[in-house]
This record gives C-alpha cells, structure tokens and sequence, in this order.
C-alpha cells in the first residue's frame, strides 16, 4: 500500500542511465524515480543491470551517461568528498552478504557508522544496542557475525543502515542468502522500520515474493527499465 504521505516530488531521480564495464554494457538508457518514504523494488533477470543501477543510485560509481539526482544535487557531478558524505549520512546500504565485519560485534558493527559521524563510543553502542532490539537481536550483542544465523546477520546488516537515520536504504538482494522463513523476517523488520522512520528504500531483487513487499515495482531488461507495475495494485487483483 502507498504511503500517504509520499511526496510526489522525486527525493532521487536517474535519467537515462549508461555503464559500461570493459566492453559489457550494463545500462542502456534506464531511467527510475524514487519518492520519499517509498519502497521500490527493482526486479529482473540476472544481468539485467539491477545492481550496476542500485550503485550508480548510491553514488557508489558514476554513470558513462545520464544524471543522477538526489535532493537537487547531481549525485553523477558531486565531487569524491560530498559523495562521501551523502553516503555517511543520508544513505544506507545492505548487500547479500551483510558485509559485517568479523572481527566486531554485533553492537559494534552497528554502532561503527555513528562512531564515523563523531559519536561518543558509549553514546554510539547504546544507540545501536536499540536498533538491535528493534530488528530482534537484543540478547545477541557481543556476538561476532560468525557466531550468528544468517538471518540474524542480516538483520545486524540492517541496524547498521538505519542507525544514521538515512533518507534512503539500498538493499541488493538483502535476502538472497537467507531460507524464506529468515527473509521473511528480514523484509518484514526492514519494511517495517522503513515505514515508521519515513525512509525510502531502493530493494533489488530477484524474487517476485521480496518485490511483493514494495508499493512500486520497476523491471530492468537490458540495462533498460522495460515495465512498471503498481506491486501493491497487482497484490490486492
Ligand atoms: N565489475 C564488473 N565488471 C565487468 N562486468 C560487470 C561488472 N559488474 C557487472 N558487470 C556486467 O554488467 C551486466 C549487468 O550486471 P549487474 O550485476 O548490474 O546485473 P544484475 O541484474 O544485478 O545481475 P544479478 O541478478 O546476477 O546480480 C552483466 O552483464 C554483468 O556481467
């Protein structure tokens, strides 16, 4: 179901879209619209260009061609600096693989982010300490990623990139690794903290069940956006 108070002006807006890896192109052309407090999810075959789109979106590589923009800044123009800040600070990002660092624990893990933006270190954990209880992993503080069940990686994976309260959560097949008991779970606390912070979220996913999550669907053939479906529309025919 579409959030109400959705604005109808684009918080991120790419336009005509092209990358090339080497001699591979991955994006041909694609051009996609996220709102604030929008999910949207981004769903074709493998090869289609969904994560080459989620990481020119992200700021984490720059288009051959096309713009990106965020708030009115030209995300494809913006200088190493500002990008990097904009990914500090307005972004979140959750890839397949969580991406934890092994060495830390789960509180750790996601109180690094705040630790990065200046926060006192017992500031930071007891932040984080409350992000893990909202995704459903209190009681599993000090442990280390590899201590844990995928699905309560993964979840680590997501306290991490909402600790910052970021505008935009870009989310690569988050559940990829997961059985569908655990990706369940994992969509569900994702969806449901996005919704109640008001943050967008940018899911990539091959799975028409993950992508029944979102109020949007846009599919990708080609490096090209091919159709669009209201997901929530289509769920409720
Ligand atoms: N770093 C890279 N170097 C070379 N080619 C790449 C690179 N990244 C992507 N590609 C190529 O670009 C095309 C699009 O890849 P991309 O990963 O964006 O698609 P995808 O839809 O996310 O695929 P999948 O669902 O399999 O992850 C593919 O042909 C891929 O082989």
């Amino acid at each position: 179901m579409s959030n109400d108070n959705q604005s109808t002006v684009p918080l991120l807006a790419a336009r005509g879209l092209v990358k090339d890896h080497g001699r591979s192109r991955a994006l041909r052309g694609a051009s996609v619209e996220l709102r604030a407090g929008e999910i949207l999810a981004v769903t074709g075959s493998s090869g289609s260009g969904k994560s080459t789109l989620l990481h020119c979106l992200a700021g984490i590589v720059r288009p051959d061609e096309g713009s990106v923009v965020y708030a009115g800044e030209r995300l494809d123009q913006l200088s190493e600096d500002r990008l990097s800040e904009l990914r500090r600070t307005e972004f979140g990002v959750v890839f397949q693989f969580g991406q934890l660092i092994p060495e830390l624990s789960a509180v750790d893990n996601v109180a690094l982010p705040l630790l990065l933006a200046g926060t006192p270190r017992e500031r930071a954990r007891a932040r984080a300490g409350e992000w893990l209880e909202r995704f459903g992993v209190r009681g599993q503080e000090e442990q280390r990623p590899g201590e844990m069940s995928g699905g309560q990686a993964q979840r680590v994976s997501l306290a991490r990139a909402l600790v910052t309260g970021p505008k935009v959560v870009f989310a690569d097949e988050p559940t990829g690794a997961l059985d569908s008991l655990a990706s369940e779970q994992v969509m569900a606390a994702l969806i449901h903290t996005a919704r109640e912070s008001g943050t967008a979220v940018l899911l990539v996913t091959h799975d028409a069940q993950v992508a029944a999550y979102a109020d949007r669907e846009v599919t990708l053939k080609d490096g090209a956006v091919v159709s669009e479906a209201d997901a929530a529309l289509e769920a409720s025919l």
